[in-house]
């Protein structure tokens, strides 16, 4: 890079996302005069507004996308940069804009998030859903759309199949039950009914402390409908435009071109094997043609022999983290899920450069109860941690991995639910040295606890269960449950009184 620097800052962060925001304001609370540059793509920010600390490690927060000056009011050191980077040349500490404007670093965070890593780049009927502009997108097609097909069974496409009305959805998912990146079988059990609102749920307690579930069969397909008027929770369409948030959804009207309300057909254990134009489909010699096709701007074929034609495909498949423009010229390593890897301080592989958030792969030896997961939650922890690292090396001070991430939490929620997760809350890694707990009150609550070695490693509580500080709790002290058996989960114990 032989530009001349347009200025040397003490600190430059890229991304206005919640890591690279809250890595800027944790940086500048710390070292009020430090000099730093915020360089980021967008005209806006993202900025966590009424955050709240729930327990230890559970937190709530909503976010919000706000002009970058209200930043640069708060922290009068602050400079904000609006272009994107183009390169980085870390020899020469130097960062470079699409402008062509060359900036100096003495320390660099770079916090550019992911993108939706989608099923094909190159079909305009397929769109993935990240930020405010293709959240308007979506929206922009689903008001004309009939039928659309959702792809992937993680957070949006959860989201999606709940929201989505007056449109039929097709949700082709690889597994054999909805929801696999966040919950079990039974928490799908649980949660399924809530896609017809016309069943009714009669609340009886059961508590079962085997675990059951009734599978579909491989290639299987469930449909479910709902009238919305008859939903007794949940709020109407407001008007479009609001910014993403934990709630996105209920800024934005996700209605489709039809009179019915919620129509979903579930596809289970299938991948995407095909997408066609109609011609295609017409000359493909192994068609399944359905009565109706032929009408249809594209066609997707699953593994398991159907075909659907739909007006569009939503590619809900996870995220690659934005590495690109980092990349070349330099020596970072790169974790096998695309993140740039960092270690128990945020330090990536080159000198002086941290990341935090969805671009960046948290590469230290983790504590038995956390893993990484893309998450707002896991953005501003890792955003804050970095500013800390930032301001520590540069006060020669000491520093110890945050108590964050001892224990993985997230509350978020689903069908109208609230659901918490803490630790492996699906066993994760634990083999078949786990036991589990569970109580469900069919259309109320569903609670797991996930116990190895007589010690409960991770929960999974869907409902108004007021069990998160406790379950925490008993997670943090690592216990031994074992005098207490299926006694945990009885419904007419205070669990509280019975650990005091
Ligand atoms: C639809 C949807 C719903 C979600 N719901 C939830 C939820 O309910 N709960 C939850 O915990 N998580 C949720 N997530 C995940 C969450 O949004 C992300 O994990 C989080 O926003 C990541 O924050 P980040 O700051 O790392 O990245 P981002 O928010 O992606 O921010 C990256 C920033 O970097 C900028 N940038 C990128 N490249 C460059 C460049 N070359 N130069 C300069 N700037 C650049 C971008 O403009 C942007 O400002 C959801 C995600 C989506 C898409
Ligand atoms: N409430 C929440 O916490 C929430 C809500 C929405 C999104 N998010 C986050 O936003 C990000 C994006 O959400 P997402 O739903 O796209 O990602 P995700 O990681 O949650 O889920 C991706 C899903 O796609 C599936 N998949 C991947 N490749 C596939 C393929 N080729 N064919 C079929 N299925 C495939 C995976 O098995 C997985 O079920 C994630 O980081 C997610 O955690 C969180």
């Amino acid at each position: 890079m032989a530009e001349k620097k347009e200025k040397i800052f003490q600190f430059v962060i890229v991304g206005g996302g919640i890591a690279g925001v809250t890595c800027v304001e944790q940086l500048t609370s710390q070292i009020p005069s430090a000099d730093v540059a915020l360089i980021t793509a967008g005209p806006h920010i993202k900025a966590v507004t009424n955050y709240k600390q729930v327990s230890k490690t559970l937190e709530e927060f909503d976010v919000e996308e706000k002009p970058s000056s209200v930043l640069e009011e708060k922290f009068p050191n602050l400079t904000v940069i609006h272009s994107a980077v183009k390169s980085v040349h870390t020899e020469t500490h130097s960062v470079e804009t699409t402008d062509g404007r060359v900036f100096g670093y003495e320390k660099l965070c770079i916090c550019s998030g992911g993108r939706p890593k989608l099923l094909t780049q190159k079909n305009p009927y397929v769109l993935g859903i990240r930020d405010t502009d293709s959240a308007q997108e979506f929206q922009k097609r689903l008001c004309k759309a009939k039928r659309i097909v959702i792809v992937g069974n993680g957070g949006i496409a959860l989201e999606l199949v709940y929201e989505v009305e007056g449109c039929e959805v097709i949700w082709a998912v690889k597994d054999k039950a909805i929801g696999n990146t966040f919950f079990d079988a039974g928490a799908a059990q649980f949660l399924i009914p809530s896609l017809e609102a016309d069943k009714p749920e009669v609340a009886a307690p059961c508590k079962r402390t085997r675990y059951t579930t009734e599978e579909p069969a491989p290639g299987a397909s469930q449909t479910f409908t709902a009238d919305r008027s008859s939903r007794g929770h949940g709020s109407g369409p407001t008007e479009p435009g609001s910014a993403l948030g934990p709630d996105w959804h209920e800024g934005i009207a996700l209605r489709g071109a039809q009179q019915v309300s919620r129509r979903v057909s579930v596809e289970y254990q299938c991948e995407v094997e095909k997408i066609l134009t109609s011609e295609e489909l017409l000359n493909s010699p192994q068609q399944t043609l359905r009565p109706e096709s032929g009408s249809w701007p594209v066609y997707i074929q699953l593994t398991n022999g159907k075909t659907f034609g739909c007006d569009f495909i939503v590619s809900a498949t996870g995220v690659v983290p934005n590495t690109e423009p980092f990349l070349h010229g330099n020596n970072f390593s790169v974790a096998d899920d695309g993140g740039l890897q960092v270690d128990d301080h945020m330090m990536t592989s080159e000198p002086d450069v941290y990341a935090a958030g969805d671009v960046c792969t948290a590469c230290w030896e983790h504590s038995p109860l956390w893993q990484q997961m893309r998450l707002w939650t896991q953005a501003r922890q890792m955003g804050w941690y970095a500013g800390r690292c930032m301001a520590a090396e540069a006060l020669s001070e000491p520093i110890e991995l945050d108590f964050c991430f001892e224990l993985f939490s997230h509350i978020t929620k689903f069908f109208n639910y609230k659901v918490v997760l803490l630790g492996k809350f699906n066993g994760q890694g634990l083999g078949p040295d786990q036991e589990l707990l569970l109580r469900c009150t069919k259309g109320q609550e569903y609670v797991k606890a996930v116990l190895s070695g007589g010690r409960m490693v991770g929960a999974v509580l869907i409902g108004e269960t007021d069990l998160e500080e406790t379950f925490e709790n008993l997670i943090l002290n690592q216990m031994d449950l074992t005098p207490y058996g299926e006694e945990l989960l009885n419904p007419n114990i205070d669990i509280e009184d019975y650990f005091d």
